[in-house]
């Protein structure tokens, strides 16, 4: 994936090519009742200057389809590091992670490359949208890249931007945009190729207790509306509560 797309699409990682349609599954894939995240013995540890960090030290998690979990824990407990892993952007990990019934492991690059493409969205707390792009732009982009027509794509984008409150934004760039307005981009660009599940790290962070609660309000309801899972990193006790399921992270194991 070229630079331009894999920011298009909010991501980073390895590379792959475009446009492939995602093939590779080892069983579950359609079974409504298989979970859309499975990890199991997830573990990831970091050797820096001779001291190694367990930073996971074997998490079990799994999210059913539409699902919203919320993920709590303290700053360095590996929130960030669980949802790299489960978004397939780091390696180095140890364990077993199922994405629709895909075993990460045995894909290379370009699969994992499709299995985000396809299957996955993300939402960070910096928005990462393209800068030289409007708001219709940053979300019509990913769904060209996935194989979608223009007039489909557009249509799309519009309906989601216009659901998250900026549809009289659409012509605006990223730096015309609040912080807020930038985040719900960020949203509808996250949803736009219908993922199985959206990661999302600390999605309201940079915002004003105010704002953050709007757009929380609206990318949960969103979501819902999509029938998509997330799995969603926060300090925040008072936003976890608003999704379906709490799991906290302490020592490297979820409880
Ligand atoms: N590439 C890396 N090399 C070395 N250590 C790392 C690396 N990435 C993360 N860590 C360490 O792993 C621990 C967990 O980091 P992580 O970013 O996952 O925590 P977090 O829960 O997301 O924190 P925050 O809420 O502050 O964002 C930290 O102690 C961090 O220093």
């Amino acid at each position: 994936m070229s630079d331009a797309s894999e920011a298009a699409h909010g991501q980073r990682g390895d590379a792959g090519a475009i446009g492939r349609g995602f093939a590779a599954s080892d069983g579950a894939v359609g079974d409504g009742a298989a979970p859309v995240l499975q990890t199991t013995g997830l573990s990831r540890a970091f050797t820096q200057g001779g001291e190694t960090i367990h930073v996971l030290r074997g998490v079990d998690l799994a999210i059913a389809p539409g699902e919203i979990v919320a993920l709590l824990g303290p700053s360095g407990s590996g929130k960030s590091t669980l949802l790299q892993a489960v978004g397939l952007l780091e390696g180095g990990f140890e364990g077993s992670i199922r994405i629709a019934g895909t075993e990460a492991a045995k894909l290379d690059a370009a699969g994992r490359t499709d299995v985000r493409r396809d299957r996955l969205g993300f939402v960070y707390q910096f928005h990462h949208l393209l800068p030289d792009f409007d708001a219709m732009e940053n979300v019509v982009l990913p769904q060209l890249i996935h194989g979608a027509e223009r007039a489909a794509a557009e249509d799309r984008a519009t309906t989601l931007l216009t659901a998250l409150g900026v549809g009289h934004r659409l012509r605006h760039r990223p730096a015309q945009l609040s912080g807020g307005e930038q985040q719900r981009v960020a949203v509808a660009r996250a949803l736009a190729n219908r993922p199985a599940l959206v990661l999302a790290d600390e999605p309201t962070g940079n915002l004003d207790e105010h704002t953050a609660d709007r757009v929380l309000g609206e990318f949960l309801r969103l979501v819902r509306e999509e029938g998509s899972a997330a799995l969603v990193a926060t300090h925040n006790e008072r936003l976890a509560a608003k999704m379906d399921r709490v799991v906290r992270l302490h020592e490297g194991v979820l409880t």
